[in-house]
């Protein structure tokens, strides 16, 4: 099989898990989602890496993700920094972090997902985040994550993965969303840590 080939393989069977495990959070109820973000929250605060993370990048749950809200307003209670993802107008995709308080102002981007208006000179710049939260559709036993296939998380922390002064990158996922194994891409950028509303997975990735 030429390497082309085994690419559109690889590509193919990301998306059918994709699909699947997008359903399957579908599902849950109004009612799970609330508890989950609550316990996720608790798990959290009780975690030594989040209690001395304090300039942090989390997300707004869309797609049945599981929520950071409870999480948020308590950095803000901490007065910890919060940031959300932007989409970076012009290819390559990738993201920007922008300040997030209770007064941000918000619109939706062109995945209908609100994000703040950009705001360069007050933005964190990717190295200077101490943790980074990634929305996670799928994850496995070794670090490995699916996210919602548009690479942005990927290129916008490629230039980091080798360095040691960098953020540590967590996963947030539903306990459903766990997999026993995830093919894994050139580009991919293993989690240090993955964060479900049960339980805190610690992996030893290579760079730290
Ligand atoms: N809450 C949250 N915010 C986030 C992300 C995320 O995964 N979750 N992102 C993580 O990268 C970025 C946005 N990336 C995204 C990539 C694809 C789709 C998505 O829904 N794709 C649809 C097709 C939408 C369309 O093209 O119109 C789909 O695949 O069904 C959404 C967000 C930045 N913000
Ligand atoms: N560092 C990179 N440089 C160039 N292309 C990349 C890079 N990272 C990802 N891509 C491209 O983005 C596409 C989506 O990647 P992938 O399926 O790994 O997304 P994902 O990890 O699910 O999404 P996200 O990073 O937004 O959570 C891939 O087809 C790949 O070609």
């Amino acid at each position: 099989m030429t390497t082309i080939d085994s690419l559109t393989l690889q590509a193919n069977k990301k998306s059918q898990l994709r699909n699947k495990m997008r359903q399957a959070r579908h599902q849950l109820t109004q009612q799970v989602q609330t508890d989950r973000a609550n316990q996720l929250c608790d798990n959290l605060k009780q975690w030594s890496v989040f209690q001395s993370a304090d300039r942090l990048a989390m997300y707004l749950a869309q797609d049945g993700e599981l929520s950071l809200d409870p999480l948020i307003k308590h950095c803000w209670h901490l007065q910890k920094q919060t940031f959300l993802p932007v989409l970076r107008p012009l290819p390559p995709n990738r993201l920007w972090f922008a300040p997030y308080h209770r007064s941000t102002k918000l619109q939706p981007n062109r995945y209908n997902i609100p994000e703040p208006n950009n705001t360069p000179q007050l933005n964190c710049r990717a190295s200077q985040l101490n943790l980074v939260l990634f929305p996670l559709v799928a994850f496995d036993n070794k670090g490995g994550r699916l996210g919602m296939g548009g690479g942005f998380y990927d290129r916008t922390f490629e230039h980091l993965i080798h360095k040691n002064k960098r953020p540590l990158f967590v996963g947030i996922a539903h306990p459903e969303q766990q997999v026993s194994e995830l093919p894994t891409e050139q580009w991919d950028i293993p989690l240090d840590a993955v964060v479900t509303s049960e339980k805190i997975f610690e992996f030893n990735t290579p760079a730290r």
